[in-house]
């Protein structure tokens, strides 16, 4: 296995930019490939989560030319639904922005598909969304274990109507009967049940499908209303925001080590929830300056919060090991999900932040932080998950160094976060 070990960083300053949203390149992609009309996606993300949804387009038909950097993309449009005459199997690894809104997508298109992932991905469930899809008049059968993947449809388009969508596990269920809604016959009424958690990424999806030309009435996160019989519409240009889950290691690294870090393709003009954290950061201490596509970050000594963070599920995790630098005991509170995410994220969050000494107290749904006195080195196991990899970096701003294993595993939204760390780390 790789390891990559980081040595103790003594100063941190810089400016540094962001690649292209996960969550708005798969969401853009997707309605690019049902829209109407020819659209040029610039900013895309070039990680394996794109990667699995830009082949799946291709194996569905959809024409679309990449540039070599691959992060500019021209989707001609098929303007409807997907409609296939031979089955295909599609590969999704463990991208859940692919597997969710596909399901959704290809149950309401023409032809037979099967949805398969990676391991971890046949442990994430994805229930409460065939449920909701089956009250459509979908026909989606489990391959292995009922309420996750893989999953065989048969696509024959879909009637709407009256659909309950649990929200309680996973907002990406929301999202996938939303952005397939339009493609329906009638007009679809989604009542959620459950409380809806990760809702700002509700209002990534509900932005991404007007700027396709689709409204969707929402009723207070409680009801929506959309109208059948819809063809989305290319709006010709689509520029992906900054990641701003990917922004949050930068700005905790220049919050806990006192430089000035100015992370930039994000800012107050974003419609990611995920740009919040920095609200996190400036309430242990820091200081915060925001424009339209940048976020600044000035660092002081932090101090510790105890807050709900479901509506930012992703970067909740850097505030685990900002805990580590932090004066008192850190609570990151309401984050069941974190269960069924690339890995159980509670339970290895707290076995990762124990090996460096800190104590750790890990609740159903929550997980409480106290700094060790010296942070210890430790081999960090990554459990094929991105952001414990990069939120563990953050350790090497201590006195002491930190070792990741398979810091590779950052390739499903992050391929050369260690490169872009390094230009904001001094030796002096
Ligand atoms: O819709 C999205 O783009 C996402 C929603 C969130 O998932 P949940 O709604 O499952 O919390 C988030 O964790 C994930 O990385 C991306
Ligand atoms: C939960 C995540 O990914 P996914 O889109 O696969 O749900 C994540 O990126 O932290």
């Amino acid at each position: 296995m790789e390891q990559l070990t980081l040595k103790p960083i003594a100063r941190i300053d810089g400016t540094v930019n962001v690649p292209g949203s996960k969550s708005l390149s798969n969401r853009a992609l997707l309605l690019a490939a049902l829209a109407s009309g020819e659209t040029t996606l610039t900013n895309l993300l070039d990680s394996d989560d794109i990667r699995h949804m830009l082949a799946a387009l291709k194996q569905l038909g959809v024409d679309y030319q990449l540039s070599e950097d691959k992060t500019r993309c021209t989707v001609t449009g098929l303007g409807g639904a997907f409609k296939v005459s031979t089955p295909q199997s599609l590969f999704l690894g463990n991208a859940g922005t692919a597997m969710r809104p596909l399901c959704a997508a290809l149950a309401a298109s023409v032809g037979e598909f099967e949805l398969t992932g990676e391991p971890r991905m046949e442990e994430r469930p994805i229930g409460a969304l065939v449920d909701a899809l089956h009250q459509a008049g979908a026909q989606i059968d489990y391959l292995k274990n009922d309420a996750y993947p893989p999953l065989k449809i048969a696509g024959q388009g879909l009637k709407g109507g009256h659909i309950q969508v649990d929200g309680s596990v996973s907002s990406q269920f929301l999202t996938a009967v939303l952005m397939a809604a339009p493609l329906f016959e009638d007009t679809t009424e989604i009542e959620i049940v459950g409380e809806l958690v990760s809702k700002p990424y509700i209002d990534i999806t509900l932005d991404t499908m007007a700027k396709f030309g689709v409204q969707v009435n929402n009723h207070d996160y409680q009801r929506f209303e959309i109208s059948g019989g819809q063809t989305y519409r290319s709006p010709g240009q689509f520029l992906v925001e900054g990641d701003a889950s990917s922004a949050s290691y930068f700005l905790a690294a220049g919050a806990i080590k006192g430089g000035t870090v100015k992370v930039t393709g994000i800012g107050s003009d974003s419609i990611q929830g995920d740009k919040d954290f920095a609200l996190v950061l400036e309430k242990m201490g820091a200081e915060i300056q925001w424009g339209p596509d940048y976020i600044q970050v000035t660092g002081a000594p932090l101090k510790a919060v105890d807050m709900d963070m479901n509506h930012i599920p992703d970067a909740a995790m850097t505030i685990g090991t900002a805990a580590l630098f932090a004066e008192g005991k850190t609570a990151i509170r309401n984050i069941y999900n974190w269960r069924v995410k690339e890995t159980d994220r509670l339970a290895a969050m707290a076995a990762e932040l124990r090996k460096v000494g800190a104590e750790v107290i890990e609740g159903e749904d929550f997980i409480e932080i106290t700094p060790p006195e010296a942070i210890k080195h430790a081999a960090i196991d990554t459990y094929n998950d991105h952001r414990i990899a990069m939120c563990f970096s953050l350790v090497a701003l201590s006195d002491t160094a930190v070792t990741i294993n398979d810091p590779g595993c950052t390739a499903k939204t992050f391929p050369d976060y260690f490169e872009r760390l390094k230009t904001i780390c001094h030796e002096r």
